[in-house]
């Protein structure tokens, strides 16, 4: 599995980004002849609903694919017996047709250029029915767009991420990749359109500066991890103080990673903040993303901190006592 993954790695490497340039010509190309892309926006619920159906008749056909494949190949999580619980959570792990990794495929590209393209379709909206675009709808899709292309850029790194390595592929990641993300993630684009905001000059700095905050936490914090996994004695890694565990691996204790235990949450939740600051603070729906996704990383990190407690056991319980803060500085 692990080699099948490193394989998956080459042929996927920067096809995900290139997936996006293409998606990004061919919206230019369909904003150049006038397609009329906030269709997208008067039809939302249908569109949704629509995407909703898809996810579950994939669920559907990855579960009865499931019954099929060897003991080996479903996923620790997802093999409880029950079946509901093990359609939900997913039964094997990386269902494959042929060499086409779905897991792998669905966690990034559907969802998340769905979630841009979204966007821009509420955008197009904006201008039809104001003349231009707002400078609050602008920053949204901005700092979206900005924070998809990292994560396309940066595909290699979902290849150790929890939902590759340990979930199956169900309802709940499948509705998760083809839904809920395209269609939650841009619920700020779509408040923006029906309440325009007016935003002073000064605050749209302080929005961009939180944004640009939050992202070098974020991606300082991802890249130091990664690197410090793919090869310790990396040069960008090596001044940073390590804790040795029983298996071989080392936890850093210094750097991003000595702050708190998940700075890459922190500095996801500081852009979180940062996306629904431009809709104003006279409505929850902006919100919402920043309410779900704190209770999302949360659960999240208490399920890596049970998982690395079982791994690493007293090594982690030194790096615990070391670094006793989870996501929040002196708060959590
Ligand atoms: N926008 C969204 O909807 C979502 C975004 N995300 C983002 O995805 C990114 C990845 O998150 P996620 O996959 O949850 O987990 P992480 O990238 O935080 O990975 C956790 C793993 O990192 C390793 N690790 C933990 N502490 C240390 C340390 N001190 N030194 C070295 N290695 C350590 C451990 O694995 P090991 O030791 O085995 O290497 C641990 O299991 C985050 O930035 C998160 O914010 C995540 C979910 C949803
Ligand atoms: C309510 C519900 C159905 C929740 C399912 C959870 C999923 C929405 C999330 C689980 C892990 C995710 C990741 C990303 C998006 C959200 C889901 C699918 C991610 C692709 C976002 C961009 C990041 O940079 C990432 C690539 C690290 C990340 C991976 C995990």
């Amino acid at each position: 599995m692990f080699l099948s993954n490193q394989i998956g790695l080459i042929l996927y490497l920067l096809a995900a980004f290139y997936a996006f340039l293409v998606s990004a010509v061919l919206a230019g190309v369909a904003v150049t002849l006038r397609v009329p892309l906030s269709y997208v926006y008067d039809h939302f619920l249908e569109f949704a609903v629509a995407s909703g159906i898809i996810s579950l008749a994939l669920s559907i056909f990855l579960y009865i694919k499931s019954l099929a494949a060897p003991e080996s190949a479903l996923a620790p999580g997802g093999n409880s017996g029950n079946p509901l619980y093990d359609f939900f959570i997913g039964h094997e792990l990386n269902p494959r047709i042929g060499s086409f990794d779905l897991k792998y495929f669905c966690e990034l590209r559907p969802g998340l250029i769905g979630w841009c393209l979204i966007n821009l379709c509420f955008l197009m909206k904006d201008i039809e029915l104001r003349g231009s675009a707002s400078l609050s709808m602008i920053l949204v899709c901005g700092f979206q767009g900005l924070y998809v292309m990292d994560a396309l850029w940066h595909e290699e790194a979902i290849l150790t991420t929890m939902d590759i390595v340990h979930d199956g592929f169900g309802f709940m990641l499948a509705f998760g990749d083809l839904c809920w993300v395209p269609f939650t993630y841009s619920l700020q684009a779509y408040f923006l359109v029906r309440h325009p905001q007016e935003l002073s000059t000064l605050a749209a700095i302080g929005i961009v500066l939180l944004n640009a905050v939050g992202y070098i936490i974020f991606r300082g914090a991802n890249s130091q991890k990664n690197a410090f996994r793919r090869n310790p004695s990396d040069p960008s890694v090596t001044g940073l103080e390590t804790i040795p565990t029983a298996t071989g691996k080392k936890l850093l204790v210094s750097g991003w990673w000595g702050l708190v235990r998940h700075p890459n949450y922190l500095g996801d939740l500081i852009m979180a903040l940062a996306w629904s600051l431009p809709c104003g603070l006279g409505h929850i729906l902006p919100y919402f993303y920043v309410i779900y996704f704190t209770g999302l990383l949360i659960h999240r990190e208490a399920r890596d901190e049970h998982q690395c407690l079982k791994k690493y056991g007293l090594a982690w319980q030194e790096y615990c006592k070391r670094v006793p803060y989870r996501i929040f500085p002196y708060i959590y």
